[in-house]
């Protein structure tokens, strides 16, 4: 759906983003995640041809923004990090005036506006000035301008700035719920935030993209978490799998003893954890729980973000 392929950007002489290449196929919600000043805000201008590019090219469904840069522009909705509002006009007015700039019209207009207003649930403040909103419900028109003529792809450039718990918990849901009808990328320097709403995470470190992978592939790791009755001493058997490479007991308060086996790399591990399940069952021992170990994102989302850790390396450790 959407393809991004060397893109760069200097300020002067300073290199705010790097030859950053990806693609997002339609109906993927993409976190956009880095530090201050990684060059997120960057790249977003740069797909909604807000800002242009000194090398590179974005496609949309393989057109290039630099060839049909209206009809690419049409099929784009954009939050941006400072939201475009005007204090002074009503939601009502605001949007009225969104819809007329995208091109909408007559009862199609009449009808956009309506939907938009009811997937961020406005309604009942449609004649309110904008700037008597809270920062929340302006976050929501600035949604709601963003999502008018249905766009294909949907940037949201820091969509929970700001919100209290609640209104973030509502602004998920909104996204979650938009995503159903269009791609959508979020930027973001909160890993909770990534965690909460996407498959898949582009890190930017320093202007370039320093990791590209799905959640779940980065979840994986090489261990299972075992807890039961047997003591290390009886589970020689298991160490002794041929998919096992070591088992290391593990403090904790739980029922029984807990441990964490290591597994080969490449190990199929459901059929390790069913021959593990089936060694305690076959001792008559009490197995509470049996389940893969897995990594925490957030510390690999922070040495990958200040740039301890290479994309490779955590392809590697993920393996
Ligand atoms: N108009 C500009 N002129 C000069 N430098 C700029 C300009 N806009 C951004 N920069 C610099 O480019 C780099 C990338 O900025 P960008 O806003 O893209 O980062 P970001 O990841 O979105 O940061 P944040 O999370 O703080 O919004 C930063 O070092 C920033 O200071």
């Amino acid at each position: 759906m959407l393809e991004v392929k060397h893109l760069s950007r200097k300020y002067g002489h300073f290199v705010a983003v790097d030859d950053v290449s990806f693609s997002i196929n339609k109906g993927e919600i993409v976190g956009l995640l880095g530090h201050n000043g990684a060059g997120k805000t960057t790249i977003m201008k740069m797909i909604t041809g807000y800002l242009e590019a000194n090398n590179g090219t974005v496609f949309v469904d393989h057109i290039s923004l630099e060839s049909q840069p209206k009809t690419i522009h049409r099929q784009l909705g954009y939050l941006p990090e400072s939201l475009p509002v005007y204090p002074e006009m009503t939601v009502a007015d605001y949007l009225d005036y969104v819809a007329d700039l995208k091109g909408l019209k007559l009862n199609a207009k009449k009808l956009e506006i309506k939907r938009v207003v009811k997937a961020t649930d406005l309604s009942n403040k449609l004649l309110a000035p904008i700037a008597t909103l809270s920062r929340g419900l302006k976050q929501r028109v600035g949604v709601a301008q963003a999502i008018l003529g249905h766009p294909k792809l949907l940037i949201l450039d820091e969509p929970t700035n700001g919100l209290d718990p609640e209104q973030t918990q509502q602004m998920r849901a909104l996204i979650r719920n938009i995503a159903k009808d269009a791609t959508v990328i979020l930027s973001t320097h909160i890993m909770q935030e990534v965690e909460a709403l996407c498959s898949r995470v582009l890190i930017v470190h320093g202007g370039k993209l320093a990791l590209d992978a799905e959640l779940g592939t980065l979840r994986q790791s090489n261990y299972l978490l075992l807890e039961t009755s047997l003591a290390l001493s009886d589970l020689e058997q298991v160490s002794k799998l041929p998919q096992v490479s070591g088992i290391e007991t593990l403090e904790g308060c739980g029922v029984g003893h807990r441990y964490r086996i290591e597994c080969l790399p490449d190990s199929d591990q459901p059929a390790l954890s069913a021959q593990v399940a089936q060694f305690i069952t076959s001792q008559n021992a009490q197995l509470y729980l049996l389940q893969p170990e897995l990594r925490d994102l957030e510390t690999l989302f922070k040495q990958v973000s200040s740039g301890t850790m290479t994309y490779q390396e955590v392809c590697d450790a993920a393996a």
